[in-house]
């Protein structure tokens, strides 16, 4: 016979129990909302009441204010009202100001942690990107830097040029076909093909540029990916639960999504034949036959070698880096071809040194080349790529700006976007001058202090030589070789940032940056 004891109460009845918590919950966030405001550590720091005391201010912003309000936006105008130092949410503080950057994105001695929503906006906790603890990000960076540094990307210019013949390719069927192209489309695919080849092997390459379907399939699944960004930051556990949902059930969802899916599944593959040949191999191929061999010889610890870890770090270096290639490539071909006088100026340069259309050129010529680097920079400038802000931490250091310390562990961000096109450090910003960054400007010193498209410090891009050396070698090809016009662009429509999705994306009607192959030099 079962026993049974009598409660000494009576447990509620759910309806009794909801309408206790709400009220609960409600007190809750008001008590918790006047802390925020008036005893926290960043009470003191300016900006309004609203979104230090509740994080939802952000939250509606992001996810209900439409493309054009998303926060990234309101802090923007939050520092037209409150000057170059805010208190964005309850935790964060936004600087605009380019003489703190070396302060917060600091190398050397400075330790920063990343601040977890902004780390895992890719969905990549541990790849480099999405990693948060100092120590660990130095080590997993460690391990992969000799892979992009300048010596393995000089030696590995052969692979570039090839990919660069190959775009060469499709701009010459445009041109026998007398069809304007969406020069966004074969860019993409030339920096995802690029970075396929030289970090992933043969086996990585997703051949987009020999395939011109795949190719656009590829380009409306990053800007699918891209529209998801301020889903992402609210929801950060989006893309690694997608990624686990059959295939089926994500291509219902978003057919952008499920390619997307698809490269990071293959990513795993990769990594798990990488583990299955490695001590097959020998030499200098063990080391460096593809950026997984490089993880596996390192002196990481055996967990960093895991399957889903190195897949991560694949993933995440493949997203950094050919979106941002190609937008930098795109917006440098608009405002040439807008600009008939810059355009003649470049043509006239890279004739010195390619006086044959088809003669090769290694980097460190065109490095030399003035007005093509400056070209390159004042694209990377006005590009304004990045217009997420980037928080770190800093566990145990008071920050300093101005008359304000900022307690150790506090969220600061800075917004890169915002920071290149700031009329008080580059006048008339919206215009493009790549007269900037001739040293005959007497403004040369001072605009390089404050030129940062890579980032800097400890989190800076990893893959800054990689993408200088494809955009130096493609650009001096392309301009060389062919004649191009625009073809029906509109700055405001097809160029100018309208959403923030970590990169600025253009208006929902762009009819993309399109141009018409008018020519080509033999
Ligand atoms: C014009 C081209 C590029 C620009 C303007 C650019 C810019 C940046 C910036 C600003 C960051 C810091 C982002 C942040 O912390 O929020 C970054 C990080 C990163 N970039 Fe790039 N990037 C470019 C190309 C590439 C390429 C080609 C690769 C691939 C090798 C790459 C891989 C990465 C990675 C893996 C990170 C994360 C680094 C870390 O957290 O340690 N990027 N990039």
């Amino acid at each position: 016979m079962a026993l049974t004891f009598p409660l000494p109460w009576e447990i509620p009845s759910w309806p009794i129990l909801l309408t206790a918590l709400l009220p609960l919950s409600l007190l809750y966030a008001i008590v918790l909302g006047i802390y925020r405001i008036t005893l926290h550590p960043l009470a003191r720091f300016p900006g309004s009441k609203l979104p230090a005391a509740t994080g939802w201010y952000e939250f509606c912003f992001d996810i209900f204010r439409g493309p054009r309000n998303t926060f990234a936006f309101e802090i923007e105008r939050m520092h037209e009202r409150y000057g170059p130092i805010v208190r964005i949410n309850p935790h964060e503080i936004h600087i605009s100001d380019p003489n703190f950057f070396d302060t917060l994105y600091a190398g050397g001695n400075a330790r920063r942690d990343k601040y977890p929503p902004a780390a895992h906006v890719q969905g990549t906790p541990q790849g480099i990107f999405g990693t948060i603890d100092h120590k660990t990000h130095r080590r997993r960076r460690a391990a992969i830097s000799g892979y992009f540094s300048r010596q393995s990307v000089m030696q590995g210019q052969w692979l570039i040029k090839e990919k660069i013949d190959l775009l060469c390719e499709v701009f010459r069927s445009s041109l026998r076909s007398n069809q304007p192209i969406n020069i966004r489309i074969p860019l993409l695919a030339f920096s995802t093909d690029t970075f396929c080849a030289h970090t992933l092997g043969p086996r990585g390459c997703m051949h987009l540029l020999k395939n011109p379907e795949r190719a656009t399939e590829w380009r409306n699944s990053i800007i699918g990916l891209l529209h998801w960004t301020p889903l992402v930051r609210q929801f950060p556990w989006v893309i690694p639960f997608a990624i686990e949902l059959p295939m089926w059930m994500i291509k219902a969802v978003s057919r952008e999504m499920a390619l997307v899916v698809r490269i990071f599944r293959d990513m795993r593959t990769q990594a798990a034949v990488a583990i299955a040949e490695h001590d097959k191999l020998e030499g200098g191929e063990k080391t460096r036959a593809n950026v997984f061999h490089t993880i596996l010889s390192s002196p990481l610890h055996p967990r960093e070698k895991e399957v889903k870890r190195m897949a991560q770090e694949g993933f995440n270096i493949l997203s950094a880096s050919g979106d941002t290639i190609a937008r930098t490539l795109t917006t440098a071909m608009y405002h040439l071809l807008a600009n008939p006088p810059a355009l003649q100026k470049l043509k006239d340069e890279l004739r010195t040194v390619m006086p044959d259309p088809s003669i090769e050129v290694d980097l460190t010529t065109l490095e030399a080349l003035p007005w093509l680097t400056a070209v390159l920079k004042e694209s990377l400038r006005i590009a304004a790529l990045i217009t997420t802000r980037a928080p770190l931490r800093a566990p145990t250091e008071w920050l300093r700006y101005q008359e304000w310390a900022i307690p150790p562990d506090t969220p600061v961000s800075m917004t890169l976007s915002s920071l290149m096109m700031d009329a008080n450090t580059f006048p008339s910003p919206e215009l493009f001058i790549p007269e900037r960054w001739l040293e005959s400007n007497p403004d040369y010193k001072r605009n390089n202090t404050y030129f940062f498209p890579f980032h800097k410090g400890h989190r800076n891009c990893i893959g800054i030589n990689l993408a200088w050396c494809q955009m130096y070698l493609s650009l001096a090809k392309l301009f060389r070789r062919f004649d191009f016009e625009l073809y029906d662009v509109v700055r405001e429509r097809d160029i100018d940032h309208h959403r923030d999705c970590f990169l600025g994306e253009p208006r929902d009607d762009t009819k993309g940056v399109r141009v018409k192959v008018i020519g080509e030099m033999r």
